[in-house]
């Protein structure tokens, strides 16, 4: 028993510690433990203020990342803070348990490592809303912008731009300054690299001397991953013991070219998926042609195997009827002489125009079920890339995102 709590009392210790302001003196911290992992016991928070903003911190562990849910504990009105596709019926259940009503699920970044949760909660939540920054390559329904704030009830999230692991990369700051939930900007006790996705030292280095580490020494710092157990920092600890951002710019730009870290096992897939369909088909951009073109496309095998590892059913095939009918309400509904340049051409056409092509294209003058016979018959061998590439039309096709 005595054991029991003292562990409970070292693993709450970084909440603990903080400084009792007036506004901590008013918290009540609780913890629970919620998860284990490869490395061990995992917490999340339960705090509650007595200006009514719940809060609970949870764990994806296989990407060691953090979502975070806030509501307001009068109306209910909830925002989740990078969600996991894979934990997204978790996380609904929680909110549902709670009694809460999900409004936004808001993302720091477009993550590299995990396909975020946003699109399958919009197809699950009626009226939810994603939200990431404008600067962040992705679409979403509200593309946020530094200053922006995002309202749950009486109570809001504020965005920073924290640019320098992406250039999309925000911190959310709760209205009183008491928290702040730095994706992956700022780690605790480390930083989120930057040799890809637009990272760049400098940038992070400024970013988070000037808009995190000028918060209020007690603001609680919730990271958008841990690979070591710890679940919260605060602006003080920080800025004291930060080993990366404690060093001069110079030293600090060193250490982030000599981290040397595999690249994450799922970037060819989460940063296609994550870009094109931060919010799934209610609406996001359905452009299959820009799969081809997201950096790292290479091992299909691999993809394959970890499609099927996540226990996602690929469905690449298009459907014939809606094809039709965007060529026919969409295109062919353009101008008789206007232009039209195709993604692809395996004969040398350049281009052609909707008078040529509602007259001599062979497969869409057709009525309907002639079209879909021809398609069903191409018997045209699969592209050899199309692990990776048709992924994102997986995303468009699979029943569990309809
Ligand atoms: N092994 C993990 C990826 C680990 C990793 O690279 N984490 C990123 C954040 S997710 S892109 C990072 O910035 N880490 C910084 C650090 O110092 O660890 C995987 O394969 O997914």
């Amino acid at each position: 028993m005595a054991l029991a709590a003292s562990r409970l009392k070292a693993l709450l210790s970084p909440v603990l510690h903080c400084k009792p302001t007036r506004l901590f003196a008013r918290y009540n911290v609780a913890a629970k433990t919620a998860q284990l992992s490869k490395s061990g016991l995992r917490l999340y928070c339960v705090r509650m203020d007595s200006t009514g903003v719940l809060f609970r911190q949870l764990f994806e562990p296989e990407s060691c990342t953090y979502t975070y849910l806030l509501a307001d504990a009068d109306t209910k009105e909830a925002v989740l803070i990078d969600p996991v596709l894979e934990t997204v019926d978790r996380d609904l259940k929680l909110i549902n348990e709670l009694g809460l009503k999900l409004k936004v699920a808001a993302n720091t970044h477009c993550h590299a490592d995990h396909i975020t949760g946003s699109g399958l909660l919009k197809q699950k939540v009626f009226g939810l809303k994603s939200a990431i920054s404008k600067n962040s390559g992705a679409t979403a329904d509200i593309m946020l912008s530094d200053g922006d704030t995002i309202s749950f009830g009486k109570h809001s999230l504020t965005v920073r731009e924290t640019p320098g692991h992406t250039d999309g990369c925000v911190t959310y700051v709760t209205g009183d300054q008491s928290m702040a939930f730095t994706g992956d900007a700022l780690l605790i006790r480390g930083c989120g690299r930057t040799d890809f996705q637009q990272g760049c030292s400098q940038k992070l280095y400024k970013s988070v001397h000037q808009r995190i580490f000028t918060l209020p020494g007690h603001c609680l710092l919730y990271p958008g991953h841990d690979y070591k157990g710890q679940t919260v920092s605060t602006v003080d600890e920080e800025t004291k013991f930060n080993p990366r951002l404690t060093k001069p710019l110079d030293e600090f730009v060193k250490i982030m070219n000599n981290l040397n870290l595999p690249k994450p096992a799922k970037i060819d897939i989460a940063v296609p998926a994550n870009l094109l369909h931060i919010h799934l088909p209610s609406g996001g951009r359905r452009d299959q042609r820009s799969c081809a073109h997201r950096p790292g496309s290479g091992d299909s095998g691999r993809d394959l195997k970890l499609i099927n590892e996540l226990g996602l059913k690929l469905k690449v095939a298009g459907c014939s009827q809606k094809l039709y009918k965007s060529v026919h309400q969409r295109i062919f509904t353009l101008p008789g002489h206007c232009l039209l340049y195709p993604r692809h051409d395996y004969k040398g056409d350049r281009l052609s125009t909707v008078d040529e092509e509602t007259k001599f294209n062979p497969r869409l003058t057709k009525p309907l079920d002639e079209f879909v016979k021809i398609m069903n018959n191409l018997n045209l061998p699969k592209p050899a890339k199309i692990g990776t590439v048709l992924f994102c039309s997986y995303c468009m096709n699979s029943r569990k995102y309809q």
